[in-house]
């Protein structure tokens, strides 16, 4: 075992003690100083009192950089957070997305793009009914509990962080030639802007319970769809661009404190897991425990 491996094992070991609150911390491989693996590590969160996600698969996983803090606390930026076969794997799954999947009311997609998504329940049954490999939505779970975990570390959350709604989504060029459009435009996640008054009203039909938000991307490998913060609610234009790219993770506070948008994608398929998250446990994705449990029932089954 290379030390990367045999520091994922003491975190797995680890990770299943500390879910049962209070019991004794068992292991780790000899020779190993437990207390500076727990110091170094990226997922020495979150802490004996906060549930812990119960099958974490570990070992596949590399350690992941956190590269910039902007000046900005409520945005982060991660790279590393799934390797190159875990995005490929992921982008194999995204074969089962399904055309304007997840808008019930107008979805503020430009119509220059394909807009297509698959939720995360809905990976899990189509693994139930044979239709998509276990793996692949086991992975779709375990990434998107890997990017909530690392954002609630470098947020210094100290509430759970919990899922309120969990999407694959794909964007895909048509063949139009002159762009001037967003491929989404400049919005808050959780309140409504208004553009006359730079007003962002946290009010329904805006989803005001979402606190954090993150896009964790599958790949570069198309032309624009860079992703951006806006200068404010009453100025629109880009302050700070990110580029997509296989394990980047994007993440920052939901409210208007954080426009952003898509710039047009261009040219290919701009493909990622997008996220958002609540600290009301009331909001909790219902969803995601079924689909853990789907996917928990076809591994004990075979
Ligand atoms: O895909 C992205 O980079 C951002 C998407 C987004 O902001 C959203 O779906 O609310
Ligand atoms: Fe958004």
């Amino acid at each position: 075992m290379d030390l990367e491996h045999s520091f994922m094992h003491v975190l797995d070991e680890l990770s299943g003690h500390l879910e049962q609150f209070g019991e004794e911390r068992q292991g780790g491989e000899e020779g190993q100083d437990d207390a500076e693996l727990l110091d170094n590590d990226f997922f020495a969160y979150p802490p004996a009192n906060m549930p812990q996600a119960e099958e974490w698969e570990w070992q596949e996983w590399n350690k992941p950089e956190i590269v910039r803090f902007t000046t900005d606390p409520d945005r982060m930026l991660a790279d590393n957070v799934l390797s190159q076969d875990q995005c490929d794997k992921l982008l194999e799954l995204t074969k089962h997305c399904k055309e304007g999947d997840g808008y019930q009311r107008k979805a503020p997609h430009t119509y220059n793009e394909l807009f297509e998504g698959l939720n995360i329940l809905d990976a899990a049954k189509k693994s139930q009914e044979g239709e998509v490999v276990p793996e692949l939505s086991q992975l779709y779970v375990n990434a998107s509990r890997r990017s909530r975990d690392a954002i609630a570390k470098e947020f210094n959350l100290q509430t759970p962080l919990y899922f309120s709604y969990t999407h694959l989504v794909c964007r895909t060029a048509k063949d139009v030639v002159e762009r001037r459009d967003l491929s989404h435009p400049v919005h808050s996640d959780n309140c409504i802007l208004n553009e006359a008054t730079g007003e962002c009203d946290k009010v329904p039909p805006a989803y005001t319970w979402r606190d954090y938000s993150a896009i964790l991307y599958l790949s570069g490998e198309f032309e624009g769809g860079d992703f951006f913060y806006a200068h404010s609610t009453k100025d629109l234009s880009p302050e700070e661009t990110v580029s997509p790219k296989c394990g980047r993770l994007v993440a920052f506070s939901a409210g208007k404190e954080n426009m952003h948008g898509v710039l047009a994608v261009t040219k290919g398929r701009r493909c990622a897991v997008a996220l958002w998250f609540t600290l009301d446990p009331n909001h909790k994705e219902a969803t995601f425990s079924m689909a853990e449990e789907i996917l928990h029932e076809i591994k004990t089954v075979s």
